[in-house]
């Protein structure tokens, strides 16, 4: 039976992933993969999570029985790749979301408005492998929605991107995201994207993407306004 996250701690009590996880629990709040823990964590932690990480990664490489002593190529891998998860492509766990400014919709704009394709990069949860797709966002603001930089919506999705994900919960966070944010009449989000976790290994189909929609308030009511994003995105 492999050891359960819980186990460790009891092993480690001194580690800096066991005092945030100690907070977390306490916050009675929730830490899967997909989630965000920056609130949870103390200046100067990160540093000490990635130096945890490294040294973890260190004992992997061991285990797959490469001399990093005098191997060159992988002797500052545990590093590299400790770097690139907490500060790199999973940043978006632990840093807070980036500062948005909200404008309020003064034109009382009520028109269909599309941002895409934002290219987004993430990993699956299952293997840690690439996903890498594109999304879509269907905006029908109203008089009392808020509106932000174009920009800021690429800043958004990358924040929630950036950690690993399953599509279908990635996509839904997306959407939750910004309905919180624009308070839209309508929102409309399609992400398309390429799991390596079936390209490089597994099945190996190079062609196979995966699709999700979601469609909110009058996207989901209005099946014109629905055909003309959908129209619109694909042009
Ligand atoms: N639904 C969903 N599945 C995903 C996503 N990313 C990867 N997967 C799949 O997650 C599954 C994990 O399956 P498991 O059977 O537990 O693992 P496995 O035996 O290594 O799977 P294979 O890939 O079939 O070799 C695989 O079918 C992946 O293709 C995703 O975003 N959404």
């Amino acid at each position: 039976m492999p050891k359960k996250g819980s186990e460790y701690a009891a092993a480690r009590p001194d580690a800096v992933s066991q005092r945030i996880r100690a907070r977390i629990t306490k916050a009675k709040a929730r830490f899967h993969a997909n989630d965000n823990i920056a609130a949870f964590i103390k200046e100067g932690e990160l540093d000490e999570l990635q130096a945890e990480v490294q040294e973890k990664l260190r004992g992997v490489l061991e285990s797959l029985v490469i001399d990093t002593d005098s191997d060159h190529n992988t002797q500052d891998t545990a590093r590299r790749v400790a770097k690139m998860f907490i500060k790199e492509v999973f940043h978006g766990r632990y840093q807070p979301m980036p500062a948005v400014t909200e404008f309020p919709n003064i034109e009382r704009l009520n028109e269909l408005m599309i941002v895409g394709p934002i290219t987004v990069r993430s990993a699956c949860s299952h293997h840690l492998c690439p996903i890498i797709g594109k999304v879509w966002v269907g905006i029908m603001p109203n008089e009392h929605s808020n509106l932000i930089g174009l920009s800021k919506y690429v800043r958004l999705i990358e924040w929630v991107m950036s950690r690993p994900q399953i599509q279908e919960e990635a996509v839904t966070q997306v959407a939750d995201l910004l309905q919180e944010r624009l308070q839209p009449d309508g929102l409309a989000i399609v992400m398309e994207a390429d799991h390596f976790c079936m390209h490089w290994r597994g099945v190996k189909d190079v062609d196979a993407k995966m699709t999700n929609s979601v469609m909110r308030g009058a996207f989901l009511k209005d099946a014109t306004l629905r055909r003309e994003f959908l129209a619109l995105m694909h042009r």
